[in-house]
């Protein structure tokens, strides 16, 4: 999974009408992710890809996601670019979904990333902050720290077993502490917020594409940071490792030097970049549809790295001096 809409030969027809790209010669799901229905889109002119926008993604924010897709790419950025049909716009409909074609990038995302992979990461999320700097839109962070504590409430209610006493009053006493301590004003601009592995292709040493920005939004820089150190600097094992964020943080300030407040806050935004993922795999993990097939996340790989980051106290853990 993930394709949650089929497309009948009439719908894929009609809508490559509104397009100049030519006509569909195949058309298939892709496996992966879990938010949208993805097709790899082979026409008479080159291969795309059709994304169909599920529940999650609302309609209000798709012209922010493929506005700043385009946008980064034209300033020279790894993003695939969206393909405007005959009437200028970039989003269309299929099959009742709101659906866009998006350029396919060559590349392969990497199942064990090295200190190398960490490095290219770093750098590739300093470009994209620099190049978002000048797009026009925002798009508040629907996931940051407000977002939180009704998150947790909602996968409270109905009392599940898994979540026993002890670790509602850990989930607690972490939630008081990051709202009492969050930072109100550090550098900011547009994010990705979700640069997981799966979401950059390496080709030949080098990052070949960065896709998957449907939770981009304006937040601070250095919580895009905290999120990549989470996603990427933990071993499968549960341990940090430094070296990996060592080369991250260098490849990013390669691009864009750090502020000292951004650089003191840093544990703070990975004890907060944890306890998001924890509460959105935690809801998804209490949530889950029956008969689905995509396979929850799981959210205490995100309260183990949690625990890690409330042990820190200084960057050093993270490997700058
Ligand atoms: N522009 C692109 N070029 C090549 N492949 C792509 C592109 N966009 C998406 N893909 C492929 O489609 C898959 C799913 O895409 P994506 O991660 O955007 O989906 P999603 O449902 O939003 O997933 P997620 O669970 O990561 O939020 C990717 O893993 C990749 O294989
Ligand atoms: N990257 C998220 C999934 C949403 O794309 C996670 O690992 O929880």
């Amino acid at each position: 999974m993930a394709v949650y809409t089929e497309i009948s030969d009439e719908d894929l027809d009609g809508l490559l009408a509104q397009y100049d790209i030519g006509q569909a010669l195949s058309c298939k799901g892709i496996a992966e992710g879990v938010e949208n229905s993805n097709y790899l889109l082979h026409t008479e002119t080159n291969f795309y890809i059709l994304t169909l926008y599920e529940k999650r993604v609302s309609k209000e924010d798709l012209p922010f996601f493929l506005g700043l897709m385009q946008h980064l790419a034209s300033s020279g950025f790894m993003s695939p670019k969206p393909i405007r049909a005959k009437n200028g716009e970039f989003l269309q409909e299929v099959a009742n979904r709101p659906a866009a074609i998006i350029e396919f990038l060559d590349g392969r995302s990497v199942k064990r990333a090295s200190p190398q992979h960490c490095g290219l990461v770093g750098s590739a999320l300093a470009q994209l902050h620099t190049a978002g700097s000048d797009f026009k839109l925002s798009r508040k962070n629907t996931l940051s720290i407000e977002s939180w504590r009704p998150l947790f409430d909602g996968c409270k209610s109905g009392n599940p077993v898994e979540l026993t006493s002890q670790l509602l009053s850990e989930i607690e006493g972490e939630l008081q502490y990051l709202e009492a301590n969050w930072p109100s004003d550090l550098p900011s601009g547009v994010i990705h917020a979700d640069l997981f592995p799966d979401n950059i292709f390496f080709l030949n040493d080098a990052v070949s594409g960065v896709i998957d920005y449907y939770f981009a939004c304006n937040d601070f820089f250095a919580f895009d940071l905290a999120i990549c150190l989470n996603a990427w600097c933990f071993e499968t094992d549960g341990s940090f490792n430094i070296t990996k964020a060592r080369k991250l943080l260098n490849g990013y300030r390669s691009i864009r030097p750090f502020s000292k407040e951004e650089l003191s806050f840093l544990p703070l935004l990975c004890r907060g970049a944890s306890i998001r993922f924890f509460l959105t795999r935690l809801y998804d993990w209490l949530n889950q549809v029956d008969g689905a097939l995509v396979k929850p996340k799981d959210p205490f790989e995100y309260l183990k790295k949690s625990q890690f980051h409330r042990l820190v106290e200084t960057v050093s853990a993270y490997g700058l001096d």
